[in-house]
C-alpha cells in the first residue's frame, strides 16, 4: 500500500492538529502508512510585522502549496481560517473534518471578565476582527498589538503589560490547554469567529484520486456546508486582510443560518447581515449581497486604500 506524506507547518499547534487528524484517518483506514514532513511557511518566519501589512494569511500556505505542486507531499493540514478562499489552480479541499469550538475564548489576567475591564485595560490581539468587535462593545479598552503561536501569547499575557488576550477556543482545544485557562467563551453576538474558524482544510491535487478517497472517509458535510457558505462571502467582500470581517454558520433541520460581519477598524461602524438558506454558496452570496447595498463596500474600499506600511 502507498505511503502517503502530509506536509505541516512546524508550530506546536500545526504539528498537534496533524497528529490528531492522522489517528482519526487511521482509525477509518487501519494499516494505511501516512508521515508528516514538516515545513517553514513565512508567515512561520515573519513575526516582527502585523500580517495584514506584509501579504495576510496566505502566507501560512504558500510553500506548503508548493510541496503539493512538486509531489514531496500529497496532502497538508490547514487550519481553515488560514486558507485563502480561493484556491490556486489543480489543488482543492480533499475533505473537511469536524469542526472544533468556531468561538473565541478570553483569557485575562485575574480572571476579570471581559465586561469588567476597567477603562484603558490592555487586550492584546493581532486580529482586527477581535479588535474591532471589541471596541465597538467596549470603547474605553485599548488594543494592542501581540504576535506568536499560542504559548507565545500566553507567556506574554503573564510577562507584558497585557490585562487580557483572546484566542481561538479550537486551537486551545486541540492543545489540551482549554477549560484551565480560558476566562470565558465568547459567544458568537458578542465575538462573531473568523470565517472557517475551528474547522481544518485539507488540501491535496485535484488529480490526486487516491489521496481523495483518503479524505473522504474523515469528511463531515454539515461542516463543509457551513464553512462554503462563510468562505463564499468572504470571496465576495474583501480580498485583502485589511478589513475587520467575520462571518459564521450553523445548521439545523437542513437550513443553514449564516451572519457575515464587516466593521471598521475602531469598531465605529459595523455591518451586521443574518439569512438562512439551503444553498450554501447562494446564502454567503445574498450576505454579501445585501452588505453591500447596505454600504459596507465603503469600508472595504478604504481600508484596501490605506498603505501597507506604517
Ligand atoms: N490566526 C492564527 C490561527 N489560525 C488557526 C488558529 C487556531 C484556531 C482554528 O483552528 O480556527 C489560530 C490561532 C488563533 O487564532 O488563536
Amino acid at each position: 500500500m502507498k505511503k502517503f506524506i502530509v506536509g505541516s507547518r512546524r508550530s506546536q499547534l500545526a504539528l498537534t492538529q496533524s497528529k490528531q487528524f492522522i489517528a482519526k484517518l487511521k482509525e477509518k483506514n487501519p494499516g494505511v502508512e501516512i508521515e508528516i514532513k514538516e515545513i517553514v511557511t513565512k508567515g512561520d518566519q515573519i513575526v516582527n510585522v502585523q500580517l495584514s501589512k506584509v501579504g495576510g494569511k496566505g502566507l501560512f500556505v504558500k510553500e506548503i502549496e508548493a510541496a503539493l505542486y512538486n509531489k514531496e507531499i500529497d496532502f497538508a493540514i490547514h487550519s481553515l481560517k488560514d486558507v485563502p478562499s480561493v484556491l490556486p489552480e489543480g489543488l482543492t479541499l480533499g475533505c473537511i473534518p469536524d469542526r472544533e469550538d468556531a468561538r473565541d475564548a478570553f483569557i485575562s489576567k485575574g480572571h476579570v471578565k471581559l465586561s469588567d475591564l476597567k477603562e484603558g485595560a490592555i487586550v492584546g490581539t493581532s486580529s482586527l476582527r477581535r479588535g474591532a468587535q471589541i471596541l465597538n462593545l467596549y470603547p474605553h479598552l485599548n488594543i494592542e498589538w501581540i504576535r506568536g503561536n499560542i504559548d507565545t501569547r500566553l507567556k506574554k499575557l503573564e510577562t507584558e503589560n497585557f490585562d487580557a488576550i483572546i484566542l481561538a477556543a479550537a486551537g486551545l482545544n486541540r492543545m489540551g490547554w482549554g477549560e484551565d485557562i480560558v476566562t470565558e467563551y465568547l459567544d458568537p453576538e458578542t465575538m462573531l469567529p473568523a470565517i472557517g474558524q475551528g474547522a481544518l482544510g485539507i488540501e491535496c491535487r485535484i488529480d490526486d484520486l487516491e489521496t481523495l478517497s483518503l479524505l473522504a472517509t474523515v469528511h463531515n458535510s454539515e461542516t463543509e456546508v457551513c464553512t462554503q457558505a462563510e468562505r463564499e462571502f468572504l470571496k465576495l467582500m474583501d480580498g485583502s486582510c485589511q478589513v475587520p470581517i467575520a462571518g459564521h454558520a450553523v445548521m439545523s433541520n437542513d437550513e443553514i443560518t449564516f451572519t457575515g460581519l464587516i466593521m471598521s477598524t475602531d469598531g465605529k461602524e459595523k455591518y451586521k447581515v443574518t439569512e438562512s438558506g439551503t444553498d450554501p454558496v447562494a446564502l454567503g452570496a445574498k450576505v454579501a449581497d445585501a452588505m453591500q447595498r447596505n454600504g459596507a463596500q465603503k469600508i472595504i474600499e478604504t481600508l484596501n486604500n490605506t498603505p501597507k506600511s506604517n
